[in-house]
């Protein structure tokens, strides 16, 4: 087996996983130069600004990576065609949203980007690359990247490697220096198998051997789908049981305590919540529905759906559980919200469960009053507006479409918690930031309306203080 020692790679998408993901393959492998390249010039810039506070993505231990490998061998531009060209790897990593429109809606991945990745490659490349699919994709996609790879009879050679990205946001920098596993799907042809320990190669400069899986292609793009349906699944597993437990005066994390010391169980992604967000679970999970239907096996399709609809569910019943206990409505009334990113430590909010649960109080005329330590105003309204375009899901197509100016007529996005909390009605906890837990919760009772409110989303506030305290205190699966 020939293999070749890669000096030059690119990256297609400098996103989340793109940025971080290349930051890191060029702090490690200070003899790679590594670009990373996307159309969007805005993200370009942000990410070779000067100021390491301005990078478009924030990610604890971020900014220090790329402080040490930026302008070394590591560059961000908007020139694809130029990184295709040098490059003798490329790493496609740009995004795969859920179909909007046409075939599939609302459940396939949408691989127009994909698509035109693939031809752009075609057309630039004149010497043989690999190509690396880092974004998630339904399986068998390999297959059509390679025929269109291949169509323009130009005689160069492309070897296609599967190498999804397992990296959680919030961690993101962590989980790529310490990998549980990186896995690399590959042909099982001698070229395949050289690319394959290209690849290999590159991992190895800091990665042990036995943490680097290698399979075929097939079942390493399968494989990322299975991991974040199995994650996602044992959220609303637990989440299911949270809804019971409220019912019994069982409490959900004693269960989660008790249950994860079984080692065949596991302690970890057993936290109830007010549901998953993100932009991959509820996606990935759709997708692979989608896919199971395609290959016609219902069964199994509806299996994995009830993940996604647990989830709608438990948003819906941390909602409608905020109006009922304000003696059914929230007209007219000021609700305070901590926290609007998906989790805690990252400004992404796709998929925010914090976003549809403000749906269901604006769909009741409440006053909302938003603070989150790292997600700007903008992107609150942004999303605010995108759901009132694409209402889908299983409450919120009931809703009916508000417009802009009634939603910022209703909603006040704060930077500072106390201010966002005095005079409301409610406090609800929506995301699980740390700062949360030592703020001055007596201040913020003395402030607030009484009876004063608290639904904790998270089940991170002590509640036994915050009763004596003198609120109304209700969590995530805690009977009474
Ligand atoms: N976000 C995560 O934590 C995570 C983790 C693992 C896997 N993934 C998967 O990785 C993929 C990327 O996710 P992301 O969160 O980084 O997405 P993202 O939206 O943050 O970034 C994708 C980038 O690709 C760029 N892009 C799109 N088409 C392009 C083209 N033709 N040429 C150049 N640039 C182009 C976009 O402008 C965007 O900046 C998805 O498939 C996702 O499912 C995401
Ligand atoms: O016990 C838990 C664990 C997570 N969550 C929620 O689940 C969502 C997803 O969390 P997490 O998985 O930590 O973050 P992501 O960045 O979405 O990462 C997931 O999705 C990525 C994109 O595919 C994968 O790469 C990661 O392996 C996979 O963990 C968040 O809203 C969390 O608050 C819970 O409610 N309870």
């Amino acid at each position: 087996m020939n293999t070749k020692k890669i000096t030059n790679i690119c990256c297609i998408g400098a996103g989340y996983v793109g940025g971080p993901t290349m930051a890191v393959i060029a702090q490690k492998c200070p003899h790679i130069k590594v670009t990373v390249v996307d159309l969007n010039e805005q993200r370009i810039a942000d990410w070779n600004n000067a100021d390491l506070d301005k990078l478009p993505i924030y990610e604890p231990g971020l900014a220090d990576v790329v402080a040490e490998a930026r302008g070394r061998n590591l560059f961000f531009s908007t020139d694809v065609d130029k990184a295709i060209d040098e490059a003798e790897m490329i790493f496609i990593s740009v995004n795969t949203p859920t179909k909007t429109y046409g075939v599939g809606k609302g459940m396939a991945a949408d691989l127009k980007y994909i698509e035109l990745c693939a031809r752009q490659i075609a057309r630039v490349s004149k010497d043989d690359k690999i190509i690396v699919e880092k974004s998630t994709l339904p399986v068998r996609t390999a297959e059509a990247l390679r025929t269109i790879l291949t169509s323009t009879g130009n005689g160069v050679k492309f070897e296609i490697l599967s190498s999804p990205e397992f990296l959680a946001e919030g961690t993101a920098v962590q989980d790529l220096m310490n990998p549980d596993r990186f896995l690399i799907g590959g042909e099982q042809t001698e070229s395949g198998e050289a690319a394959v320990q290209a690849l290999v190669d590159i991992y190895l400069n800091w990665v042990p051997r036995e943490n680097i899986v290698t399979t075929r292609v097939w079942s390493s793009e399968l494989s990322k789908l299975t991991a974040n349906a199995f994650l996602a699944q044992r959220v609303s597993s637990i989440n299911a049981i949270s809804a019971l437990c409220e019912k019994t005066g069982a409490d959900v994390d004693e269960i989660a305590r008790a249950i994860g010391k079984d080692s065949r169980i596991g302690a970890k992604f057993l936290k109830s919540s007010v549901g998953f967000g993100g932009s991959c679970f509820q996606k990935d999970i759709l997708n692979l529905v989608y896919l199971c239907q395609h290959f016609n096996l219902p069964e199994v399709a509806d299996y994995w759906a009830q993940v996604v609809k647990m989830n709608d569910y438990q948003k819906h019943r941390f909602a409608k559980n905020i109006i009922d206990s304000l003696f059914n409505t929230v007209s007219g009334k000021k609700i305070a919200f901590l926290g609007w990113a998906f989790k805690k430590d990252t400004n992404d909010t796709r998929e925010t469960a914090a976003l549809y649960v403000a749906d269901e109080l604006l769909q009741d005329r409440a006053e909302i009053h938003v603070y989150d330590p790292k997600v700007t105003e903008e992107q609150i309204f942004a999303d605010l507006e995108y759901l009132q375009t694409h209402r889908v899901g299983q409450y919120v197509e009931q809703g009916e479409i508000m417009s802009m100016d009634e939603i910022r007529s209703l909603v006040t996005v704060h930077n500072d918690p106390y201010e966002a909390m005095a005079s409301a009605h409610a406090t609800a906890i929506l995301t699980e930031w740390d700062e949360f837990k030592s703020y001055d919760w007596q201040k913020v009772y003395n402030d607030m309306l009484k009876p004063a409110f608290v639904f904790d989303g998270r089940n991170i506030v002590d509640k036994k203080q915050l009763s004596e305290i003198g609120f109304e205190v209700y969590n995530i699966g805690k009977g009474n």
